[in-house]
Parts: C-alpha cells; structure tokens; sequence
C-alpha cells in the first residue's frame, strides 16, 4: 500500500479555507465607466451628424464584439461578419418596405437570419482551420454580394433600397443613439458573462490547442459551432440598427473592405478585451470622420493611425494597456505563497494523515466503484502506418483496473503513437481496442476523453497564457457542477485537492508559460486528472523531473493505483519504471518484441539488446 500524498497541514489549510481562486477580472471597472460617459455624451455633443457618428459607433462595435468571440478567443479571422451584418440589415429592410412587416418583428427576423446565415457559414467550414477557415470567409462575403446585387426582384440589386423606417418610439438620432448603447449594453453583458463561463473557458482552450483541447473532453467542433452562432447572433442585433441608421442600403455593405473594417476595429481596440472593440471602433471611425473634409489624406491618415498602433500597441490600445497594468499589479501584489509557507506545501508525507478522501475520482458518477484486476482497457492487433513506416505494428495490450504499466522501449519505437491510438489523437489505424466494454474504433478523442482516458503529452501541451489554476479548471470543465447544485466552493474543493496531490498550491495563481518545466510536467499531470479518468496515459511524466520531485510523483501514481485507476507509462528512467510498474510492453521499430513484470523484462536478451543494453550502460 501506497504511503499518503497528503499531509496533515495541507488538510489543515483545506479546511481553513486557504483556497486558491481563479483571478477575478477587474474589466467591468473599465467598461462601466465608458458605457456611464457614452451615455453623457449627446448632452454635451448635440450636433446630429456628430451624434449620428456616435450612433454608427456604437453599431459598429455591437458588430465587432459579434466578431471579437470568434476571432479573440476562438483565433478564427473571419471577413464574413460584414456579410453577416448586411444580410440582417437587408432582412429587415425587405420585410418592412415590401411586405410591409412591423418594425420589431422584421428586426426579430433579420436577427435569426444573420444568425441562420453564420450558421450556414459555420456549418460549412467549422472543420477548417487558420487561412483555410479565412479564405472561406472570404469567399462567403463575396457570393453575399453577388447574390444580393443579382437577386434584384427581392433586393433592387446594386441601387440598393432607399427610405428604411426608423425603430418606432426611436425616430430622432439621439433616440437611436441610446438604442444602440442599450443593445450595446446587453452585448458587453454577454460577453462579459460568456468569456467567464464554461464556452469561454472551452473557446480559449480550442484557441491554444485543438487537440489538448479534444483530450480534455470538449468537443471542438460542436463547441465553435456554437460560438459562431452566437457571434453570428450578436451581429445581426447590428442589422437592423444599422439598416435604420443609414436608411439607404446596398450591395457593398457586405463587402470584403468592410469585412476587413470590422476586422480593423477588433484588432486596433484591442482583440479578447471588453472594451477593445469599442474603443477600436470609437478610434479608426472616429479618424475617418474627422478627416472627413480632406479625401485625399483620408486613406493617408487612416492608414497611419492604424499602422502607428499596431506598431506600438501591440495587442491592440486595450490589450496593450491590459497587459502594462497587469505588470504593475504583479508587482505590487504580495506573492500568493506569503499566506503558504513553501516548506508547508512542500510537506512530505506523514503516516497518520491518510490520503485526503477524494470522492471525485470514485466511480459514481460513472456508474460502478473500480474493480481491481477487472480487464479495463483492451487492444487487439493495433497498426498504424505512416506512409512506409510501420510505427505500430500488431500491438496487443491489456490493462487491468488498480495496475500500472510500463510501455518501453527506444526512441522511435511507437510508444507515443500508440498512446495516439488509445486517446483518439491518431486515426487511421487497424485491429480493435475497447475501453470498459466499448469499442474505441470510431470514437472522437473527446469522447474517449469523457469515457475516462485522460493522458499527458510528452511535450507539454497546455494553456501556456493561463494560470495554473485556469488550466485546472479549463480541464475540469466535464465535472463542474451545475449551477443548482453549486455551494460556496466553485469546484466543490476537487481542483484544489489537485494543486495539493501534484504540489503546486503555491503556483496556483502564476501563468504557466513562466513555470519552469518540471511544474509544466506536473500541471499537465494535474490536468489529465482534472478530466477524472478511470485511466491515465503518461507520457514520460519523469523526463526533467528534479530528483527531490520524483518521489512525490511516484506517490501520487502509487495513490492513485491504488484508488482503481489503470495508469498506462511511458518513461525512460528504469528505477522508477520498476519500482511502480506490475507489467512491461516493449516495443522496438513499432512491433512488441516482450512483455512481462519488470523482472522478466530487465532479463530478457531480446530487452537487453534492444533497448537497455545501451539505455543501461
Ligand atoms: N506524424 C507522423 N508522421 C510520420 N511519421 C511519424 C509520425 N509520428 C511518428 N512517426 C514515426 O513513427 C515512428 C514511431 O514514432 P513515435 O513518436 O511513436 O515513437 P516513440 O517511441 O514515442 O519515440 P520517442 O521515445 O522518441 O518519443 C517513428 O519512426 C516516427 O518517425
């Protein structure tokens, strides 16, 4: 029986309530303000061109937040929200001036049609990625103007339509003016609320790493489906304020250039900020406007303006000034380990603690307590060929509730393409493997993910920007509880447990990208448990582990064996392979040249020639 991983005084400081908590983001003292001044403005400003410029403002950026939710936090570049945007505004110009639809139902409609419009979009290209998904934007903005400009019957082509009605009970500029703040106000709530919930998290998470993101269990396509369809939604509430406030529409509206105008806005403001898109689309219109008077320096000026900040702000004006500020924060913040002494976090173990009871990783919530020595996982026969190399060749393997495997053997020898098969993130592959009775064949990685395979990388994959705490809750994300069953803790005490089991409470608040690489190795470690598996896939987790960590590490690995868990290890370093391992796959140039317990394997000439000859010299 595993020794405890867990003390006294980190039980202690569990109790006391010493819990980390995710960063609470100050953004809405930023934008309340900004909104409280907007809303100032036409009693200081009244001249109605310039409230109208304000007006287009505050559409413009209704838009670009529609825009920033795929582009900031999905990192999709899509030129089509223009497109978007017009097909709304045209729905509503349609309906109103032919049929003679009411103003509000219209606008109801010309908003599920910006939003069916973005769903099509999405629907078509959600599989592609980077340039891919851009050109298809690109292509998508353009046919939305061939086909209003041909569809003359229903749109008076390139003319356009004239006379748009104003909303009723909003027919003045100021009127409209505080219209769009008010929808603009609704729009900064929601993406205030969506950034900060589990779409946010999830959208993040897919912007930095698809196939982490898969592994963690989020469905990536479904997941920027819906995104999509909500930034589509957000800016076809644009639609029909802009319909109103031009009140004379054409083709053009959808154009690419305005495609990439929104775009500009975004990018200028400052992209995944709240109040970057108002602040880009107040800037770069603002600057047209006001060099309005000279044409030919117009497009001079523009161009500067935006080339100076992208120059200088990188990340945008509000990104840049985000992200200067959080400096200064940083360095005035007490550090979060004051509160923790680091000797206490670095408590070894002590024998009359016990381990901290972890109800989480039981079986419950999946039906049946673990079994030991019940067959988990099984494969048959695995191959998988790239092109002319075999890197998995006829590969069989059982793994047993309550074991640890070791999987070894020389570089190149298949362990992390076989690692590829089991979690989903090779395909392509032959012969059959089941994990807890079904069939893994056609399963996606996240769904394996949410049948309980959870697995490291051997270069560390995580959400790099984040803290560590982020990252945990990123990857806890199939557990959180509803919010009905939510008590005053968050994550009902489990992800601290975590930050206590791999030995990093005292980071919990620091960005992962400043850890050195062993606390990477053991975030990734706490993540993979984050998603609860009932088996574990390590890929060299030991590889650059100092040796005071290494102990702890195994501990943890011994615990959670012993709490039913089938952990499958890759590793290099023989001392801890033998000490945790109850079985051994070898492989050599894809093919399984032994198994058996540590012993057989470290006799085997077969072994010694191929691998721990020289690994062992
Ligand atoms: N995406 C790929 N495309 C082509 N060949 C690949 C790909 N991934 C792996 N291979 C090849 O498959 C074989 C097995 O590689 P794999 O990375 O699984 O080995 P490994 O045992 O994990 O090696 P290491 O210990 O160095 O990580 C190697 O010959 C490798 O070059």
């Amino acid at each position: 029986m595993s020794k405890s991983v867990m003390s006294k005084p980190v039980m202690a400081r569990a109790a006391a309530g010493l819990r980390p908590r995710e960063p609470r983001s100050r953004e809405w003292l930023v934008i309340v303000p900004i909104v409280a001044i907007c809303a100032l403005l036409p009693l200081v400003v009244r001249g109605r061109y310039e409230v109208g410029v304000m007006t287009l403002i505050l559409i413009y950026a209704i838009a670009a937040y529609g825009l920033d939710l795929v582009l900031g936090h999905l990192g999709l570049v899509s030129v089509a929200h223009a497109a978007l945007l017009t097909v709304g505004a045209y729905t509503l110009v349609i309906l109103t001036t032919k049929y003679g639809v009411g103003y509000w139902p219209a606008a109801v409609a010309a908003i599920l049609v910006s939003t069916l419009a973005g769903l099509l979009l999405a629907g078509l290209t959600m599989r592609s990625r980077g340039h891919y998904f851009s050109v298809s934007s690109l292509a998508f903005a353009a046919v939305t103007v061939v086909v209003i400009t041909q569809w003359t019957s229903l749109t008076n082509g390139a003319s356009g339509i004239y006379a748009i009605p104003a909303p009723p009970g909003f027919e003045s500029t100021t009127a409209q003016f505080y219209l769009s703040l008010i929808v603009l106000t609704v729009v900064l709530a929601a993406m205030f609320l969506i950034t900060r919930s589990t779409l946010g998290r999830n959208l993040r998470a897919i912007h930095a790493d698809e196939v982490l993101a898969a592994s963690l269990g989020i469905n990536v396509v479904a997941t920027k489906l819906k995104a999509f369809t909500v930034s589509a939604a957000i800016v076809g509430l644009a639609g029909p304020l802009f319909a109103s406030w031009i009140s004379y529409i054409t083709p053009s509206s959808a154009s690419i250039t305005e495609g990439f105008n929104l775009l500009i806005y975004v990018i200028i403001g400052g992209s995944a900020t709240l109040a970057g898109p108002l602040v880009g689309a107040a800037l770069v219109v603002g600057v047209t406007e006001a060099f309005r008077f000279t044409e030919l320096f117009q497009t001079l000026i523009f161009s500067g303006v935006v080339f100076l900040v992208l120059l200088f702000f990188r990340g945008g004006v509000v990104g840049s000034i985000g992200r200067a500020w959080a400096r200064v924060a940083a360095r005035r913040r007490r550090p979060e380990t004051a509160a923790i002494p680091e000797a206490e976090t670095e408590t070894e173990t002590d024998a009359d603690a016990g381990p901290l009871a972890l109800p989480h990783l039981s079986r419950d919530d999946r039906g049946e307590p673990g079994r030991p020595g019940q067959v988990l996982f099984e494969a048959r026969s695995l191959t998988k060929k790239y092109g002319g190399v075999t890197a998995v060749s006829d590969v069989s393997l059982t793994a047993r509730e309550g074991e640890i495997i070791g999987v070894i053997g020389p570089n190149g020898a298949g362990k992390s393409t076989l690692f590829g098969l089991i979690s989903g993130v090779v395909g392509g592959w032959t012969g059959s493997a089941s994990f807890a009775g079904q069939d893994l064949q056609k399963l996606p990685v996240h769904e394996r993910a949410r049948l309980g395979i959870g697995r490291t990388f051997q270069t560390n994959r995580l959400l790099a920007d984040e803290t560590v705490l982020q990252n945990l809750i990123t990857a806890g994300y199939l557990h959180r509880p509803t919010r009905k069953s939510r008590t005053t803790d968050p994550d009902d005490g489990f992800l601290d447990t975590i930050l206590d089991l791999t030995g990093l409470r005292a980071k919990a608040g620091e960005v992962v990208s400043g850890l050195s690489i062993e606390e990477q190795k053991l975030v990734g470690v706490g993540m993979a448990l984050a998603v609860r598996p009932r088996m574990l896939l390590l890929d060299e987790p030991f590889a650059g582990l100092r040796e005071s960590e290494t102990p702890r590490l195994m501990r943890l690995l011994e615990w959670l064996r012993d709490q039913g868990m089938v952990i499958l290890l890759v590793e290099h370093k023989m001392r801890v392979l033998m000490s945790l391992c109850s079985h051994v796959y070898v492989l050599d140039s894809g093919q399984l040249i032994a198994e058996g317990s540590p012993n057989q394997i470290v006799n085997d000439p077969r072994v010694i020639s191929a691998y721990l000859g020289t690994k062992n010299a």
